[in-house]
């Protein structure tokens, strides 16, 4: 921090990074951002006086140091990404790392074990503002970069803290791959549509629109999604005969538990 003012440096702005990025700069949680990114990722924000871009975490600008280093690559290339980070990460900054899987230890072992890190997981809505991230602390993370970290992740929506770091892996599982269970059933809903005979144009707004409108009513609504459910399943009317199908053993209920089992260990698995 100089004179008050919130510094970010930010590794990897590809989809997470830049949503988040868009998030800060739009409202005024950060006063100056690095953006490292070999790509083209960043240089939509080129044009805001606050950004700085970098190919490379070896052109930063002389004397940069932030109060935080997001990391935002794909876990596969942290062991590329990361180390170079190394002297700017002792000089203060708190590392908050939005990387599935990739746990604390990690980090701790990349920089020193007296680093503050905090292990988060985002979500694509996000970009809009309405996404939500867990979030969980190490020791050394200071309430004052804590407080940071809570408003960086709250420009993209909800945060909640924890202090269980396994139970990152689970929401990874659970809200940070969770858009595209929804978008997939988005989809599905829409091909079912056009395999019933729907023209696809049709089928498809209306599987978006039932969607985002459903989504909308579970959240502003103060009844349960069971009953939310149960609002439009009439007694043996048309939705009870396709809950019939969607519930049965087999069905979404079973098959969800097995996907989030199968993220969750996907998680764990790249924490190496
Ligand atoms: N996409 C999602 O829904 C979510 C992603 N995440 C996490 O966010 C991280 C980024 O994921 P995405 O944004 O989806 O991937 P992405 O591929 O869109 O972005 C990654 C960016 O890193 C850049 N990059 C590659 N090597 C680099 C290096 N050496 N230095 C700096 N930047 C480098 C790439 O050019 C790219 O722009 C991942 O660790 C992922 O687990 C977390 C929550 C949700
Ligand atoms: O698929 C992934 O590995 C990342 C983490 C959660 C969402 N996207």
């Amino acid at each position: 921090m100089t004179s008050g003012k919130t510094e970010v440096l930010l590794v990897g702005c590809g989809k997470m990074g830049g949503a988040l990025l868009a998030g800060w700069l739009k409202g005024g949680a950060v006063d100056r951002a690095v953006a490292v990114d070999p790509g083209p990722g960043p240089d939509v924000f080129a044009g805001d006086a606050r950004v700085t871009v970098c190919r490379s975490g070896l052109d930063l600008p002389a004397g940069f140091a932030p109060d935080v280093v997001v990391i935002a690559v794909k876990p596969q290339m942290m062991a590329d990404a990361a180390p170079v980070y190394r002297d700017i990460v002792q000089r203060g900054a708190v590392v908050l790392s939005i990387a599935a899987g990739k746990t604390i230890a990690h980090f701790e072992d990349l920089y020193g074990a007296a680093t503050p890190v905090v292990r988060a997981m985002p979500n694509t809505p996000a970009a809009i503002g309405r996404g939500i991230s867990v979030a969980v602390p190490n020791a050394r993370v200071t309430p004052a970069q804590r407080a940071l970290c809570d408003r960086l992740l709250q420009a993209g929506g909800a945060v909640e803290w924890v202090d269980d770091e396994a139970l990152i892996d689970v929401v990874t599982a659970t809200s940070g791959g969770g858009p595209a269970y929804v978008f997939l059933l988005i989809e599905s809903l829409a091909a079912a549509g056009v395999a019933a005979g729907l023209p696809a144009d049709l089928a498809m707004k209306l599987a978006r629109t039932t969607v985002s409108g459903a989504g909308e009513l579970a959240r502003q609504s103060s009844e349960t999604a069971e009953q939310l459910r149960k609002n439009v399943t009439s007694p043996n009317g048309t939705t009870q005969a396709a809950l019939g199908v969607l519930m049965a053993e087999g069905g979404v209920p079973d098959l969800m538990v097995r996907a989030i089992a199968a993220a969750t260990r996907r998680s764990r698995e790249l924490a190496d």
